[in-house]
């Protein structure tokens, strides 16, 4: 029985992170899927709560456990302060697991200092399969729909998540306007 690791911000899941899952079925039993910087949300670059990440991968994935006979595992993991301890503070959140799978060269570094396996995972279309990329359609009214799960469409829809990434968004505007010395506060 192997299990493995995965994390991300998955600010949104995007058909990427969910070709990588896929890939990572055909090698383990079960998949623990960490929700990282899970005390985020509400910023442009982390639109999302960590419930709402975790309804996104929890319903994605299913289609996994049905295909590949997968156990998955959702979470969700804060950021810490102190990266030398990370990997035992992810460690001590989740289930036990082999193997952890990341192309994040923070994440590779941190778990082999801690002797556990990492291999590394791939980029799929990364040209359109980007989080940074994607909300930035969200906010602009490009498409956007067609670069995520189904299931994901559904979750932002009724959260109302476009609206508030267009209103986070304009504040970031505000702010950045206030902060320049030459404008009145
Ligand atoms: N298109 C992709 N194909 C394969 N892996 C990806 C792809 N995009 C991101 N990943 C990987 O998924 C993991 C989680 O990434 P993350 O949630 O930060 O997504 P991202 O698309 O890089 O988002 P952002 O642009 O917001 O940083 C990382 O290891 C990242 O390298
Ligand atoms: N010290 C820490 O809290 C620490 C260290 C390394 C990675 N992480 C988190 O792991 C996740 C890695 O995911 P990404 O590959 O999407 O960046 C992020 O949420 C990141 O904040 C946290």
């Amino acid at each position: 029985m192997t299990r493995g690791f995965y994390i991300g911000r998955f600010q949104p899941y995007h058909n990427g992170h969910h070709t990588v899952i896929e890939h990572i079925a055909d090698e383990v039993d079960e998949l623990v899927l960490g929700i990282g910087s899970a005390d985020v949300s509400h910023t442009v670059r982390n639109p999302f709560t960590a419930g709402e990440r975790i309804m996104m991968l929890t319903k994605a994935v299913r289609e996994f456990e049905r295909e590949h006979d997968l156990v998955t595992y959702v979470v969700p993991i804060e950021d810490i302060d102190r990266n030398a301890v990370w990997a035992g503070h992810v460690e001590s959140m989740c289930p036990d697991f082999d193997v952890v799978y990341s192309n994040n060269p923070l994440v590779i570094r941190l778990f082999e200092e801690d002797e556990i396996e990492v291999r590394q995972s791939q980029m799929f279309d990364r040209e359109r399969l980007e989080g940074t990329d994607i909300r930035e359609s969200m906010i602009d009214d490009d498409p956007w729909r067609d670069r995520v799960p189904d299931p994901v469409v559904d979750v932002v829809e009724e959260i109302n998540g476009i609206q508030r990434l267009r209103t986070i968004a304009q504040d970031d505007v505000v702010d950045r306007w206030e902060a320049d010395e030459d404008n009145e506060p």
